[in-house]
């Protein structure tokens, strides 16, 4: 298979353009579908769970974070935080509640993370906020029974950020049970040359910094007892596949505790669309992760 450096510039925004992938839709009408379908899954879960919205994780006008309750008297909670994708500059927590519906009947709380998306945020200020938005769950909800992170496309790219790290410079060690890295993107180094990066302006230094890829001895430090789930569409680019394909491979060579899901039928916006329904592939796996199901 080719690598990515022997792509042409046209061919290389191909294969980082989700919406040119989809079977089901023509580029424009899979991403109208997709944030209709998340802001819709979002206003069923502030519906049916109790709900705490815009509860800050930081200073800064855009550390915001939206908490979905469940009504349990159980003392078994298991809290998942959820990191929206949007190649960084795309979609918000405020579309970021969905998943909520199935989950918050089985006992889960779910959290959904507002972050700077760019042009106002860059990749060193989203990736700070994530962790630190983890490190404020832990401390407001200390009594759950197991910490699990999900993201999708590049919320997957911000959770693989947040278990690479370094925790000795903030206050507390989160242990992180599960993650779930939805079609994510491990490498940033291929986008830097795309219409991506226009509103990130990353620069070589930035991208080799943020990429999980290359921080996998510090996610092997920080997150050893961490089951992750890499998962992948069907109908992704053959890019992004790889991306997935490769990241797995580098953590399962390093004895780590992954597993590579290649969810059939899904397309880069499916994939993450249907945890909405409590009997999505997924939401299954998700559900018996944390001993819900
Ligand atoms: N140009 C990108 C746009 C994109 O990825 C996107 C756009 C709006 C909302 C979400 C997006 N991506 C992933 O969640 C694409 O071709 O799909």
């Amino acid at each position: 298979m080719t690598h990515w450096t022997d792509l042409k510039k046209d061919e290389l925004e191909k294969q980082y353009s989700p919406s040119r992938w989809s079977h089901r839709m023509s580029a424009d009408d899979v991403i109208k579908a997709h944030v209709k379908a998340l802001k819709e899954g979002t206003e069923r879960a502030r519906g049916l769970a109790q709900t705490l919205l815009n509860v800050p994780y930081g200073e800064g006008d855009g550390e915001k974070l939206d908490v979905y309750i469940p009504i349990t008297n159980s003392l078994d909670v298991p809290l998942v935080i959820y990191l929206h994708g949007g190649y960084w500059q795309f979609l918000s927590k405020e579309d970021s509640g969905f998943m909520a519906v199935p989950l918050v009947g089985k006992g889960v709380v779910v959290v959904a993370v507002g972050y700077d998306i760019a042009p106002k945020g860059n990749m060193d200020l989203m990736v700070s906020q994530v962790r630190r938005s983890v490190v404020s769950v832990v401390q407001q909800y200390s009594h759950i029974s197991g910490l699990y992170l999900c993201g999708h496309s590049a919320g997957a790219h911000l959770a693989a950020m947040v278990l690479s790290t370094d925790w000795s410079e903030y206050s507390i060690t989160p242990q992180i049970k599960g993650a779930f890295l939805v079609s994510g993107i491990f490498d940033l180094l291929p986008i830097l040359s795309t219409y991506v990066n226009e509103p990130l302006k990353m620069t070589e230094e930035v991208a080799v910094r943020n990429s999980p890829s290359q921080l996998v001895p510090q996610l092997k430090l920080s997150s050893s007892s961490c089951h992750i789930i890499v998962a992948v569409a069907e109908n992704d680019s053959p890019e992004f596949r790889k991306q997935s394909e490769e990241y797995y491979k580098t953590l399962e060579a390093s004895g780590l505790d992954v597993t590579l899901e290649d969810v059939a039928n899904t397309d880069h916006f499916s994939i993450i669309e249907q945890l909405v329904d409590g009997e999505y592939h997924l939401t299954k796996l998700l559900l018996e992760t944390m001993g819900k199901s």
